[in-house]
């Protein structure tokens, strides 16, 4: 039986993994033979970048269980993977929450204190003095308030911001969360909130959801942070909203295309801050999903339900699968 690794791990990730399960070969694909080596796994641990052929996967008839390195899961869910009835999926959900509020922060503020403007200004070494917007007071809407979404609200809640969020599962509100609505109270969200930040899944109900409608809905003056997946947002729709002066600014860590192709109007605008999907990224990023992926194949080979299992036609976990930490 045969593990497939495809994420940057070190001697020490393969390991761990090893250690957890000694009965399989753990077999490290990497980007380059993960198309080769998938259809060889029972088990597949990581998240390909690189075009996979899905259907070889299924007709070797071998796969089991994947175990993604990321919390979108739109790379793996294939409709033969959504529709097979043997293989389990298990996301990174809420893994790298830390490091996403981190790059929500920088592109907030940045934009509210445009940070865009005074950049450019700043490769011209020219001091130049504008007037700033702020956090404190205004009402942030978090759409999607699981792992990222959650994390957010609990750091954002000392600027004194009133916290609105939606989710598929509006259930255990936090404290610092004023009310929690179902997702289809997006556009109530919309119109009370003065930033509304997305953290939000890829999937067939949420793709293109942010169009001009959606945009018109938002507040006069408001921002967009989007934190989740491009594909949410109709970009064409994003630079007329921000061209009008409708939205007063966007900070973007995910585009439609990645990368953001050099014609994209939203490169020019200086009402907007991009940074090239970097949410997730940090040092301890393999030791995190390496950690989840060791508690999972002990549960897995235990007959346990693995952590943040998902379900597929939705992709994302049902709260009760959420891996918080739990001791195992
Ligand atoms: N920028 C990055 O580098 C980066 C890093 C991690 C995750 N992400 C993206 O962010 C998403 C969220 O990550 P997470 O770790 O918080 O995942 P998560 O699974 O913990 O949270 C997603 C939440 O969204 C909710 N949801 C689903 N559909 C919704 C809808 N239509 N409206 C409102 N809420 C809805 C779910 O119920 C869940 O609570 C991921 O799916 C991924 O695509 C991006
Ligand atoms: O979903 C995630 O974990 C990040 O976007 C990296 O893919």
């Amino acid at each position: 039986m045969r593990i497939v690794l495809c994420y940057p791990v070190g001697k020490k990730h393969i390991d761990q993994i090893q250690a957890a399960a000694p009965d399989f070969e753990v077999v490290n694909a990497g980007q380059e033979r993960i198309d080769e080596l998938l259809p060889t796994a029972d088990i597949f641990i990581g998240h390909a970048k690189v075009p996979v052929n899905w259907d070889r996967v299924l007709q070797a008839g071998k796969l089991r269980w994947i175990q993604s390195s990321a919390a979108g899961l739109d790379h793996c869910l294939v409709p033969g993977v959504i529709e097979s009835d043997e293989i389990v999926v298990s996301s990174a959900s809420g893994l790298f929450a830390p490091q996403v509020a981190e790059q929500t922060f920088s592109l907030l503020f940045g934009v509210i204190r445009r940070a865009p403007l005074f950049f450019r200004a700043e490769a011209k070494r020219e001091f130049v003095r504008l007037p700033t917007d702020d956090l404190r007071g205004k009402t942030v809407g978090i759409v999607g308030l699981g792992g990222n979404g959650r994390f957010l609200a609990r750091v954002l809640a000392p600027w004194d911001v009133r916290i609105i969020a939606t989710d598929f599962y509006p259930v255990d509100c936090p404290a610092e969360v004023s009310e929690l609505w179902p997702a289809d109270q997006l556009d109530r969200l919309l119109g009370e909130s003065d930033v509304v930040i997305l953290t939000l899944p890829l999937n067939g109900d949420t793709k293109g959801v942010f169009d001009a409608e959606r945009f018109a809905t938002m507040k006069r003056g408001s921002y967009l942070i989007n934190v989740a997946r491009g594909s949410v947002v109709q970009e064409q729709a994003l630079c007329e909203a921000l061209a009008s002066g409708h939205l007063a600014g966007a900070g973007l860590d995910v585009t439609e295309v990645e990368p953001l192709p050099p014609e994209s109007l939203l490169w020019d605008d200086p009402k907007v801050m991009i940074s090239p999907h970097v949410g997730a990224q940090s040092a301890r990023r393999v030791d995190d999903s390496t950690a989840l992926a060791v508690i999972n194949l002990r549960r897995y080979q235990s007959g346990l339900p693995v952590y943040n299992r998902v379900d597929k036609r939705l992709g994302f976990p049902h709260p009760s699968s959420v891996y918080r930490g739990q001791a195992d």
